[in-house]
């Protein structure tokens, strides 16, 4: 049986935050399947094929390359229980495992089908800084029949809103940062250019 992690992420942009799970879960795991999709609770998001290439690059950036992550853009579902579907169908001899920061363990069980989806996987929270994962959140999960771990990794303390509103590019990784810059993305990177000193 492969053991493969499921990471979804909207992408928008993606973070050297992202960056850091993916590393962590390319050497916890047989196999990471990464995609970008759109989420039905976020609105206003940077067209999917961007958010997508973006994540393509963050990562080729890997070095030394991990050969067992990779970025399916099958997976692309704003449901997960839907993606799961497809996953399912793609590998037929697979355990899943469900990646998500702490901070949408509140959310989960807000989720479409949630139950169905947490019957049919483990799920592994990554802590977050700022959302420490809350016990009677936990213990709610685990009613619903959640399989749940603890990673032994804290992400680092970025987040794509941080780039979004505050244009925070400590949060990004160069590639993805020149990609924006060269698409023209985001109304923040001209805020960050207009705090350049004038020459
Ligand atoms: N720094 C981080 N540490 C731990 N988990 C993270 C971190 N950044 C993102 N995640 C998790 O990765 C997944 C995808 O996150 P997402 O793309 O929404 O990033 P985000 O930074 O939370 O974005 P936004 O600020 O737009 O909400 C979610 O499960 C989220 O909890
Ligand atoms: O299944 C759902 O109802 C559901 C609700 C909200 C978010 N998701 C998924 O959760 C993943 C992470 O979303 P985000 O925006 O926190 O990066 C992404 O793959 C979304 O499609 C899924």
């Amino acid at each position: 049986m492969l053991n493969i992690a499921l990471f979804g992420t909207s992408a928008d942009p993606p973070t050297a935050g992202h960056q850091a799970i993916l590393v962590w879960l390319s050497q916890h795991f047989d196999r990471v399947a990464v995609w970008a999709a759109d989420n039905p609770f976020k609105s206003h998001q940077t067209p999917l094929i961007h958010r997508m290439t973006m994540l393509q690059l963050l990562i080729d950036d890997i070095n030394p390359p991990r050969h067992n992550l990779h970025l399916y853009p099958e997976l692309s579902k704003p449901r997960t229980i839907h993606t799961l579907e497809v996953a399912e169908t793609q590998w037929t001899d697979a355990v899943f495992t469900l990646v998500v920061g702490s901070d949408l363990v509140y959310q989960l069980p807000n989720w479409h089908q949630s139950e169905r989806l947490l019957e049919r996987v483990n799920l592994l929270v990554i802590p977050r800084p700022g959302f420490v994962p809350n016990e009677m959140a936990l213990a709610e999960l685990r009613r619903r029949g959640a399989r749940l771990a603890i990673a032994d990794l804290t992400g680092p303390d970025t987040s794509s809103t941080a780039y979004r509103e505050h244009g925070d590019t400590d949060a990004l990784t160069p590639p993805i940062e020149a990609y924006i810059h060269r698409e023209h993305l985001y109304s923040c990177q001209n805020a960050s250019k207009e705090k350049q000193p004038i020459r």
